[in-house]
């Protein structure tokens, strides 16, 4: 049995925008998720994943489809569900050079799904790296990032950048531009997260911001300035030592940008009644910024407060269904102890 884990993420700035080109800042956060992996000699795949919304099933596939199901939910549903793993299991047997590898695959994660923080791309990538090593293969994190990368883009029809899957393989904060993908030095960000219990269609609400910047300038130019945004965030950080605390005046400032960029992102329609309230929520209990983080429509929230007053406020905030502190994840994909 091969056990890796790999952390979810928020993003500190430029979500969207980054799947135009622009530069994003995402940070990977204390919750993973674990991918187990045992090699089988019949070329089937196995995966429990108890975590999905659907209620906790156990799928079997590899021959005919007509195998697939051994849990009463639509065919589509089953599908869309188990497509990240899928992607992942091909890619694993491309990496180790074999086509016909089957396993048994058991997935558990601490990551809400469909919320934001990421759950996605630490699927893959913990799923990449347990399925390789199971093989016989070892990938580096960058191959296990660039791989994993792959499988969300074919997932996702195409749309989706970097940032997500490079920050749960290596951890920490990292910033992507394009192809251009690099890790950064931040200090331990004081993140606190609100969860409005929902979720987001990560390839629908991307598509919406497609139309809108490809029917109006003024929206290709909001895009554009998601980016202007980011790169003072990251000359900011780039000011900080990131061996202290952060000073309140850099949270500050971080904050006021982080404020901008979750209006730009209300305006370019990924926002929700839910974030939007969970935002307020904790500006209003002194948070120093506050914004949507990942795809939008649904699911969580980033604000910037080292004391408790945020996580309380938006505990008794009746459009959050949780509220918890994310530390910085220092390491990204890693093997585990089964
Ligand atoms: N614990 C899990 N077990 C199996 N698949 C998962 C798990 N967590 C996430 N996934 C896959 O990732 C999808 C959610 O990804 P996405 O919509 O990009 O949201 P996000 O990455 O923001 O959480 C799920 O529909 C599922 O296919
Ligand atoms: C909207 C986007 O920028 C981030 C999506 O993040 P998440 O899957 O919602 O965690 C898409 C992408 O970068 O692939
Ligand atoms: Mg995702």
């Amino acid at each position: 049995m091969t056990t890796c884990s790999a952390p979810g993420k928020v993003y500190l700035f430029g979500e969207h925008a980054v799947v135009y080109g622009e530069p994003a800042v995402p940070c990977a956060i204390e919750r993973r998720a674990r991918v187990a992996v045992e090699p089988r000699a019949d070329g089937r795949v196995r995966v429990d994943a108890a975590d999905l919304s659907l209620d906790g099933f156990t799928v079997t596939w590899g021959g005919d489809i007509d195998d697939r199901p051994d849990v009463d939910v639509p065919a589509p549903l089953l599908s869309a569900a188990m497509e990240y793993i899928e992607a992942a299991v091909d890619q694993a047997r491309d990496a180790a050079d074999a086509p016909e590898a089957g396993f048994d695959i058991t997935v558990e994660s601490a990551i809400p799904l469909g919320a934001g923080l990421g759950s996605s791309a630490a699927v893959v990538v913990a799923g990449i790296d347990a399925a390789t090593r199971a093989l016989g293969t070892e990938l580096d994190p960058e191959a296990v990032a660039r791989r994993a990368y792959e499988a969300e883009y074919e997932v996702q029809d195409g749309q989706a950048s970097r940032a997500d899957t490079f920050c749960s393989a290596m951890g920490g904060a990292v910033r992507v531009e394009g192809d251009d993908t690099r890790t950064i030095d931040a200090p331990p960000l004081p993140f606190v997260v609100g969860y409005d219990g929902g979720a987001g269609d990560t390839g629908a609400l991307v598509a919406g911001v497609r139309a809108l910047r490809e029917e109006h300038d003024f929206a290709a130019d909001t895009v554009e300035t998601v980016g202007d945004l980011t790169r003072e965030g990251e000359r900011l950080l780039a000011d900080a030592d990131p061996d202290r605390e952060p000073s309140g005046e850099l949270l500050a400032d971080l904050g006021e940008l982080m404020d901008f960029n979750h209006g730009l992102l209300e305006a370019l329609g990924v926002s929700s009644r839910s974030l939007d309230a969970m935002v307020w929520a904790a500006r209003e209990a002194g948070a120093h910024g506050a914004k949507l983080t990942g795809a939008g429509g649904g699911g969580c929230t980033v604000a910037l407060d080292p004391s408790d007053e945020t996580e309380h406020a938006l505990g008794y905030s009746a459009e959050c269904e949780q509220s918890f502190r994310a530390e910085l994840a220092t390491e990204g994909v890693r093997v585990e102890e089964p």
